[in-house]
């Protein structure tokens, strides 16, 4: 069955997909502030520009998806795009190396769409990949915490073995929009014994200050919608 949902007109409002044109790139300056993203070289921090500019054109904007008043972030263009998924990885990783976070033993992502980058962006670092998942889908022990999203409630697992004691991770999402699930996932990270080295994401829903519930240094390569949908 089709959706009724169809892309978001392009409008003057500056959204993840189309940042105001006279202003410099808000990512930068945003991650620049939170601390531990080390100045890059000109060549790797040229590079890495010219990605977020192609990679932030591709996404696309449904409104009232999946319910009234969200303003939907599709981020599945770039996977669909040999070059841009490529891209995609290229840029995470150099933000990683250049972040000053150091080489992290696992890479843990979040179900379900953190696990379309996770698993690649863990190979390149030389790190284990590990799943965080909705509850009821992992055997064995598990740990589990409930968290609130943009959208409704949920619980997410990790098997009780997944980190050993004393592993530096990275977290891994697409979005960050309030920050509920990937503070979940970060809790869930700390009891099993691990220390969360950084989070890592796509884009990030600046207005609902997600990052404020995460205590570790976060890094989001996009920057998106700047206010809520308007109703
Ligand atoms: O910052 P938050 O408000 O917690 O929202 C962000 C989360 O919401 C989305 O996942 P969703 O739960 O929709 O699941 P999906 O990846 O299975 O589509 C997204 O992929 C993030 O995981
Ligand atoms: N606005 C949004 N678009 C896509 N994924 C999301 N997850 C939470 N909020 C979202």
């Amino acid at each position: 069955m089709s959706s009724t949902n169809t892309p978001a007109a392009h409008t003057s409002k500056a959204t993840s997909s189309h940042p105001s044109r006279d202003k410099p790139d808000p990512t930068l300056e945003s991650n620049a502030s939170q601390g531990g993203f080390a100045a890059t070289r000109p060549s790797a921090a040229a590079e890495l520009a010219s990605l977020k500019i192609k990679l932030q054109s591709s996404l696309r904007q449904f409104p009232d998806f999946p319910e009234p008043g969200i303003l939907f972030e599709d981020i599945l263009p770039i996977f669909a795009n040999p070059e841009l998924h490529e891209g995609l990885l290229r840029a995470l990783e150099l933000a990683v190396e250049k972040s000053g976070w150091g080489k992290p033993d696992v890479v843990v992502g979040l179900d379900a769409r953190g696990f379309l980058f996770g698993p690649s962006l863990a190979l390149r670092l030389g790190a284990s990949f590990v799943p965080v998942r909705k509850r009821g889908k992992l055997p064995g022990p598990c740990e589990t915490a409930e968290f609130q999203k943009e959208y409704g409630s949920d619980f997410f697992q990790m098997q009780a073995d997944a980190v050993k004691q004393g592993q530096k991770v990275l977290v891994v999402d697409d979005i960050i929009a309030t920050g509920g699930s990937a503070a979940a996932a970060g809790s869930l990270v700390t009891k099993l014994g691990g220390t969360v080295a950084g989070y890592v994401f796509i884009l990030e829903l600046d207005f609902l200050k997600g990052r404020d519930k995460l205590d570790a240094p976060v890094y989001t390569l996009l920057t998106g919608q700047e206010e809520k949908l308007e109703q």
